[in-house]
């Protein structure tokens, strides 16, 4: 068993997490923090996790979390930076699943996040957190750098693609589209019922923070620097992110192969057969993400359709998944999820 602490526990990625690891068999949860909840008990605000969480939000000054084997951080950007050096130090792992530790060129960070870096050392250690990718680093990191939401969908679905060399790497495109809890649990008008229901609209069309984010992992994945357009979309889900990719790729490849091939040892990424349409609604809840394929009018340009949740695949899910790696538990331990339909 291990010690668990989340710090951000009354967020929609901190309540996940405790969805999850509530009912994980290798995992003690030692302490769970909110500034605004500390003293009341977890279950009284989600009843959910009555009969499962026996324990109160501490105050994350408060909170023994040096006596964690690892630190979830479900808090906003710049709140790990301040304290993984300490906790890393007293030989607690550290699992961010904000962006701190994401990107590792620190004028490119600086840049999007409008801060600058705490402890620039451990972004240069930190590994992100895409197990798909970087599974063996993350067997050994003592800090993860959890991806976001919108990158896990778009770098899966370009991954066989760019891996394999067969994509043109000056064009690609992501058009992606997220449910409103994307935007997190602290109140904000454009997340508010009668702002985001029955209403689509893009946002960040000429710049969103994920862009320089995917780029770098694009970039890796085919050696080389890509020319990435990315435009996100708020769409009146709770749940979801649906990421319809676009790259002009060399003719004659077997594409349904190639993802076929480059998966088929991945427990949570499903290849769909040839021509599919995923629905969010089949990973709602699950740690899957789901990928199908077109080639329109037999053209060179290929359409990815890829799809996760965004707080489990996107979030909480695949933080518990490098939780796993990392202490060497089965990879789908208590993440044996199906989607919910309808
Ligand atoms: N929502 C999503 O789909 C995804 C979110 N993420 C990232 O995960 C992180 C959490 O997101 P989400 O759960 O949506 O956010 P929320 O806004 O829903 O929750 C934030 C949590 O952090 C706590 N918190 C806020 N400020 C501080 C602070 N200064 N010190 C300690 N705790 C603090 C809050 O509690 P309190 O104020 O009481 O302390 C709350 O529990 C963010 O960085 C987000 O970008 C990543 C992928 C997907
Ligand atoms: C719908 C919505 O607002 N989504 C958020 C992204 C989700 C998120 O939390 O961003 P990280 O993955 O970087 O942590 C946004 O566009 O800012």
């Amino acid at each position: 068993m291990i010690k668990v602490g989340i710090v951000g526990g009354t967020g929609y990625t901190g309540v996940e997490l405790l969805r999850l690891l509530a009912l994980h068999p290798q995992v003690e949860l030692a302490a769970i923090t909110s500034r605004k909840e500390a003293g009341m008990r977890v279950a009284d605000m989600f009843p959910n996790l009555r009969g499962h969480v026996d324990l109160a939000f501490s105050d994350p000054e408060q909170a023994d979390l040096a006596s964690c084997d690892v630190v979830f951080f479900a808090t906003p950007n710049g709140i790990a930076m301040q304290q993984a050096r300490e906790l890393l130090a007293a030989g607690v792992r550290v699992i961010d699943l904000a962006a701190d530790f994401r990107i590792k060129d620190l004028v490119v960070w600086s840049k999007w996040y409008g801060m600058e870096h705490a402890c620039p050392e451990l972004v240069e250690e930190a590994v992100y957190g895409l197990p798909e990718v970087n599974r063996e680093q993350i067997k050994t990191a003592r800090l993860i750098a959890n991806p976001g939401c919108y990158p896990t969908a778009v770098q899966l679905g370009f991954l066989p693609l760019l891996a394999a060399g067969v994509a043109d790497t000056s064009c690609l495109i992501a058009d992606a589209k997220s449910g409103v809890s994307g935007a997190g649990r602290g109140a904000s008008v454009r997340a508010l019922f009668a702002e985001s229901a029955d209403s689509f609209a893009a946002y960040g069309a000429s710049g969103h923070r994920h862009l320089p984010e995917i780029s770098q992992g694009l970039a890796g994945f085919s050696g080389k620097n890509v020319n990435f357009t990315f435009v996100p979309h708020l769409t009146p889900l709770i749940r979801g992110i649906h990421a319809t990719l676009y790259a002009r790729v060399t003719h004659g490849v077997d594409i349904q192969a190639l993802f076929e091939q480059r998966y088929q040892n991945e427990p949570f990424v499903d290849v769909m057969p040839a021509g599919s349409h995923p629905e969010t609604r089949s990973v709602r809840g699950a740690n899957t993400c789901r990928i199908s394929w077109h080639r329109p009018q037999n053209g060179d340009m290929v359409v990815v359709l890829s799809v996760i949740d965004n707080l489990v695949k996107g979030a909480a899910g695949q933080a518990v998944q490098n939780m796993n790696i990392m202490f060497g538990f089965a990879e789908s331990m208590g993440l044996e999820l199906i989607g919910l339909l309808p």
